[in-house]
């Protein structure tokens, strides 16, 4: 779709604001057009002795009504348009958050933070100036500017009118370069200041690896040459700007000196009257502000444009993961798992990360999955999420392929403990109560409880009221990961995922939380993954993933037996004292 039906689209929903906005300028602009009309008359009438006190009165009474008229007219297309405008932006910026929520992980994987958040902020009032402030520059510009020049013509004299408009001609013509320029310098700056702000949120997020590595100082001067580039295409932007508008300046001086020299010698050859030589300087006044409208409007227009081809790319990538047109109708999943020859190739990889698993998982089972770091085990619960997309046929729930179950039906089925642990910066409550209908404490404390993580909350002086920082930094890791583990446990789903969710607690604490998981996940299914041995050798089902592939699969005894990878781990932790893989 093209950049001006985008936003055409937008601006088509709130064409009653802008017809109104539009036609309060208008009558604004006519009305502006009578001032020096009515100076012009009192001028001559007091010079040729023909206007009385009576008449002065008259003309003041009417000067008072427009300019009454003027303030109203522009309240109102102020609220017209700057309304319009700022509606837009906030449908705009909804649309864009609503479409970035259905984009892949993927997406989030090759797009920067910093980059989308500009387009939310910068980008956006970008767009939100060139559809509001700028109508009205680009209107006072186009309609002020003819109506002015015509009543030059009809109320002084063409001639002079002719003469003083010329050199506004040579202003078109330039600010027609001029939008280039500008747009193009624009979107240089756009993206220099996106790079700045991913630098920004970047080194927040990592303060402690920074801190922790000594590495302030490379990171100032890191931080000051992505300010520098950001402040140096921003004068690249300003400087055009510096030497466009005292250039306007100049050629509106031509237009006054021509009117003066032409203007004064009309009038002392009585061609034109006092008044009409006064009303003339007035309008020529009157065209500064069109003028320099002119130059706004292509300002504006140029930057928003440019920011509008920023947003519209975002709109322009499509969901790669979505319901399909055949989806099923099934609002409920038991949770029973079929892996079946999945194999599994990441983007940008050339050897598949999953490689011909195929296993039965029955309800009620849990499954636990062991493998050295990097071997896919997350991979294969991603895909279980339909974070990526499966060949047809590979992966099935309750029987049927995952793609053909709605996107929403599938997740709200299944309580999700990721291995980052990420809470959001609001209430303990708040956080564990995330995936539940409603914040209803019964549950919320149960879900605390089965995880272990109560006691920590009520030793807090707020308890569950307590708020959590930016990624639960008031919080210790093993309390993050249990606070996540009760998240994920209100829910009580058909299925459970645990991705590497107990890495982080003591051994004590981990047995205590698997003995609630198996007395209250009575059949429903739990994926267990995990690095040490004791975390799983309860598990129904063990499968060890080697390099993608499934090398191993059975219960602790039956691996045992074996005398395979399982056994040699096992042997080694038991061997080295350490519970770690
Ligand atoms: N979104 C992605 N895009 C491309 N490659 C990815 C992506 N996610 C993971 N990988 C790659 O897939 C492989 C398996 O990663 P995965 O996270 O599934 O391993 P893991 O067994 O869970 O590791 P760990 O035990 O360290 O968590 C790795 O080589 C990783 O680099």
């Amino acid at each position: 779709m093209h950049t001006f039906q985008f936003i055409f689209h937008y601006i088509k929903k709130h064409k009653k604001k802008y017809l109104a906005g539009i036609i309060t300028l208008f009558i604004v602009d006519f009305a502006n057009l009578f001032i020096p009309r009515l100076t012009g008359t009192i001028t001559d009438g007091l010079t040729a002795r023909t206007m009385d006190w009576e008449g002065v009165k008259r003309c003041l009474i009417f000067i008072f009504l427009l300019g009454l008229t003027l303030a109203v007219g522009r309240f109102l297309w102020r609220y017209f348009l700057f309304g319009a405008s700022r509606s837009i932006e906030y449908e705009l910026r909804n649309d864009m958050f609503a479409h970035l929520e259905k984009m892949s992980v993927e997406y989030y994987n090759e797009h920067k933070t910093g980059d989308l958040m500009t387009r939310f902020t910068s980008d956006l009032n970008a767009v939100r100036l060139s559809i509001g402030p700028a109508v009205i520059c680009i209107f006072d510009a186009v309609v002020m500017t003819i109506m002015i020049i015509c009543q030059m013509m009809y109320y002084v004299n063409v001639q002079l009118t002719l003469l003083a408009v010329i050199p506004m001609f040579f202003i078109c013509v330039g600010e027609l370069y001029y939008g280039e320029m500008i747009h193009k310098r624009y979107l240089e700056r756009q993206a220099a200041v996106s790079d700045f702000t991913d630098f920004v949120q970047e080194s927040f997020s990592g303060v402690r690896v920074i801190k922790a590595f000594v590495r302030e100082k490379a990171e100032r001067y890191a931080f000051a040459k992505a300010n520098k580039h950001a402040m140096d295409k921003n004068l690249h932007v300003i400087k055009l700007q510096a030497v466009v508008m005292p250039l306007l300046d100049v050629v509106i001086g031509l237009s006054s000196l021509i009117t003066l020299i032409y203007g004064g010698y009309l009038a002392l050859t009585g061609s034109i009257s006092l008044g009409r030589f006064v009303a003339f300087n007035q309008y020529i006044n009157m065209l500064v502000w069109p003028m320099l409208a002119c130059g706004e409007a292509i300002n504006m227009f140029s930057q928003g444009g440019a920011s509008l081809e920023r947003i519209q790319t975002v709109f322009n990538e499509e969901p790669e993961i979505f319901d399909r047109h055949d989806v099923a109708d099934v609002d409920e999943i038991k949770g029973e798992i079929d892996f079946s020859h999945l194999t599994f190739i990441h983007r940008g990889h050339t050897e598949p990360t999953l490689k011909d698993i195929t296993l039965h998982v029955p309800v009620g089972t849990t499954l636990a999955i062991v493998g050295r770091t990097g071997n896919g085990k997350s991979t294969l619960v991603n895909l279980l999420l339909h974070l990526y997309n499966t060949k047809p046929g590979m992966l099935l729930i309750d029987g049927r392929d995952i793609n053909s179950i709605p996107l929403k039906v599938l997740r709200e089925n299944i309580a999700y403990v990721p291995q980052d642990n990420f809470l959001f910066s609001n209430t303990l409550k708040a956080n564990i109560a995330f995936g539940a209908e409603d914040e209803d404490m019964e549950a919320i404390t149960r879900a605390a409880r089965l995880s272990c993580v109560h006691d920590n909350i009520t030793a807090f002086p707020d308890g569950y009221e307590t708020i959590v920082g930016e990624r639960g930094v008031t919080l210790s890791g093993g309390q993050k990961q249990r606070s996540s583990i009760a998240r994920a446990l209100i829910k009580d789903a058909p299925i459970l995922i645990m991705d590497d969710a107990l890495s982080a607690v003591d051994t004590d604490t981990e047995e205590h939380i698997l003995k609630n998981l198996k007395e209250n996940r009575k059949n429903k299914t739990t994926i267990l993954i995990a690095h040490r041995i004791s975390t799983i050798q309860n598990a129904d089902i063990i499968m060890v993933l080697d390099n993608g592939e499934a090398k191993e699969i059975g219960s602790h005894a039956e691996l045992m037996e074996i005398n395979g990878i399982y056994r040699d781990i096992f042997e080694k932790q038991q061997l080295e004292g350490s519970d770690s893989l």
